[in-house]
């Protein structure tokens, strides 16, 4: 088993070493290989996505990822900015299935935004499309306008569009995941504006033929984010475009107490995946040891269940992050009075004590 680990930049660096380090901890038999990425690698070979880099991950049965993205990098080209590395992983391998569950720990219902009795018990799934919408849809630019409004004004613009196969494939993915957890799955669409997620809400519809056993509702991402916050637990499976994906799952994120405890999988149709946490590089706290690993972390047993066939040591890896909170041991983002805080690497030390004292 190879694993790619690309730890990027930012915060990226300081959360995969400690993944790495519970990984190790496993008595399991993997070949590790880094190479940079982002702003990391834009650095020492003036591009993020390195072809040496890009190489790695597409022979690797897994791939560890970090973070990418720096306000510093700006100004740059577009296709020399950090982000790309991680928008051009995605494209190339082919992972448009992206898994953000957003579990909100016993030990946690104090640490969310919400107040805790709405999130005691929470365990949704997101399902992130993840390869296809106003991310990659072409034409994309900047021109003179020749109507609208202001014709003859400088302007840009990008296109939304998704393909039928493109939304059957994530909606067989997502209706799939519905059927193994609690048999509910709720389309988020604008179908009441945009013609792309109209055809999004019919398709969907049509692929629910195939699944009777499965109950399908449709919400309006602006409905949806207003629930999310109002009733959580009535959710169990959503399932989105890109867009609306990346921005309903940071604002899940916080239902569970911190960004930095939001995991994600991103699977190609091989099944090979690319595990990072949902939060970026954090550039405000990087290289100060206070980042929360624990996404990455359980990212890390994402990747073992997903892509390794280990799903043992992945449910041991996250019965000794239950461990480490029922020990009160708390990262500044999910910090509360009676906490003891904790930096990012005294919380990867505590996860790999958990797993040895799991014996
Ligand atoms: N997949 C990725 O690599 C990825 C994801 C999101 C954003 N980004 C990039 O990261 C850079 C920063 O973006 P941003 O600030 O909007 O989002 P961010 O997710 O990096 O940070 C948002 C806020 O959450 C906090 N935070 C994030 N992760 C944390 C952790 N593990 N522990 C504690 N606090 C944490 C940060 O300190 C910050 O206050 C940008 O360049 C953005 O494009 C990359
Ligand atoms: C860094 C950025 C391109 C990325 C996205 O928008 O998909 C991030 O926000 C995420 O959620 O993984
Ligand atoms: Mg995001």
């Amino acid at each position: 088993m190879k694993i790619a680990v690309l730890p990027g930049d930012g915060i990226g660096t300081e959360i995969v070493a400690e993944a790495v380090k519970v990984l190790k901890a496993l008595d399991l038999r993997f070949e590790l290989e880094s190479a940079p990425v982002g702003g990391a690698a834009y650095d020492v070979a003036g591009h993020p996505l390195p072809e040496a880099t890009l190489k790695l991950a597409t022979g690797a049965d897994a791939i560890l990822f970090g973070a990418v993205g720096d306000w510093k990098y700006d100004t740059l080209d577009r296709p020399l900015r950090p982000e790309q590395a991680i928008l051009g992983l995605r494209k190339h391998l082919g992972l448009f299935a992206n898994f953000r569950p957003a579990i909100c720990y016993p030990q946690l219902t104090h640490a969310s935004s919400l107040k805790p009795e709405l999130v005691a018990g929470l365990d949704i799934l997101i399902v992130r499309e993840l390869t296809g919408d106003i991310y990659f849809g072409q034409p994309r630019g900047r021109r003179t306008a020749v109507d609208g409004h202001f014709p003859g004004a400088e302007e840009a613009f990008d296109t939304m569009r998704y393909s039928k196969p493109e939304i059957e494939r994530i909606a067989h993915v997502a209706f799939q995941a519905a059927r193994k957890r609690g048999g509910k799955l709720t389309s988020v669409d604008k179908a009441n504006v945009l013609e792309t997620f109209q055809f999004w809400k019919d398709t969907v519809t049509e692929v629910h033929a195939q699944y009777p056993d499965v109950k399908l509702d449709h919400l309006y991402v602006d409905n949806a984010a207003m629930q999310l916050v109002k009733a959580p637990k009535a959710f169990d499976v959503i399932v989105t475009g890109n867009m609306f994906g990346d921005i309903l799952s940071d604002e899940a994120a916080m239902l569970t107490g911190s960004i930095g405890m939001l995991p994600s999988a991103s699977l190609n149709a091989k099944n090979q995946g690319l595990y990072e946490p949902s939060h970026g590089s954090a550039p405000d706290i990087a290289g100060k040891g206070v980042a929360n690993p624990l996404a990455t972390i359980l990212s890390a047993a994402m990747m073992l269940r997903y892509s390794l066939n280990q799903a043992e040591a992945a449910a041991r890896i996250e019965r000794a992050v239950d461990t480490v909170l029922s020990q009160g041991l708390r990262t500044g983002d999910i910090w509360r009075e009676g906490d003891t805080r904790v930096g990012t690497v005294a919380m990867g030390d505590a996860v790999v004590a958990a797993l040895s004292a799991q014996g």
